[in-house]
């Protein structure tokens, strides 16, 4: 196994007399992609929540590459390399596509460059949102408004988003909803090869035939706890994960 990029250690995160995540622990492997997986209400999006700093932990801590960020701000957070994806989109109003692949990118020119219009950014900025546009087959909507375009590709424009700003981990929390079984299955083939070229991901996500094609790795959680880990062969058949997903059905 890779040495962990992301661990956390016996994180608990309350809310009044809700347990979101009680004493939970994960290894997130460097150049891998793992899922979080398990029911509704399970944890999962407050675990993203806890790692980016949104949230912070009642309990226990978060290291990403060996150090402790667990009381860090959500910027000093993704300033470290990591950038998240949300469950319910968030695209800024009245902005093109290529506008939010320029605006994500953390400011290593002058000053005055910050200043002026996005598409004065500079050549190296512009070379990246190029990049991510391509990646993600977005050209053809380049200088459309985000938010008039269908849901999947508001998905793929929110995810070339979070990769410019060139994390070292990417959390996406539920990539394919919204997609059709195409598009999920290119997303597939996609995260892959961002994995194969060194991008660690950790994903959420209800779609189980793609969870279990893509991901090395898999933990799940059921009412804040960890019930299962393994890779997916393991996880499909764990009569734990089992109860926890067909529990409630007789
Ligand atoms: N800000 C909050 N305030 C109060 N309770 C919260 C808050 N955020 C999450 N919770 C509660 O924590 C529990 C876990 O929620 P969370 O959103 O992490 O689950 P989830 O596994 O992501 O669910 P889903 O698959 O439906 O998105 C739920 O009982 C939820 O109501």
């Amino acid at each position: 196994m890779p040495e962990p990029l992301l661990q956390l250690t016996n994180v608990t995160r309350s809310f009044g007399g809700i347990r979101a995540l009680n004493d939970v622990s994960c290894d997130i492997p460097k150049g891998r992609v793992v899922g979080i997986i398990g029911p509704n209400g399970a944890g999962k999006t407050t675990i993203f929540n806890v790692i980016t700093g949104a949230y912070q932990a009642s309990a226990g801590d978060v290291y990403f590459e060996g150090q402790q960020i667990t009381s860090l701000l959500p910027y000093q957070i993704a300033r470290t390399g990591i950038a998240r994806t949300f469950q319910n989109i968030r695209l800024f109003a009245g902005m093109t596509v290529w506008e939010h692949l320029l605006v994500a990118q953390p400011h290593t020119d002058a000053t005055w460059r910050r200043l002026l219009p996005t598409r004065w950014a500079d050549p190296a900025a512009r070379e990246k949102a190029e990049k991510a546009l391509v990646t993600f087959g977005l050209e053809n909507v380049r200088d459309r408004i985000a938010q008039s375009l269908p849901y999947g590709i508001q998905r793929k424009v929110e995810m070339a988003r979070a990769l410019t700003a060139g994390p070292k981990l990417l959390l996406l929390d539920e990539p394919v909803a919204g997609m059709n079984h195409d598009e999920a299955h290119e997303l597939r083939l996609l995260l892959i090869e961002l994995c194969k070229d060194g991008l660690t991901i950790l994903l959420i996500e209800h779609d189980m035939t793609f969870v279990m094609n893509l991901c090395h790795y898999l933990y799940v959680l059921d009412f804040g706890q960890m019930i299962a880990k393994g890779d997916p062969a393991s996880v499909r058949t764990n009569p734990a994960v089992l109860d926890a997903y067909l529990g409630g059905e007789d």
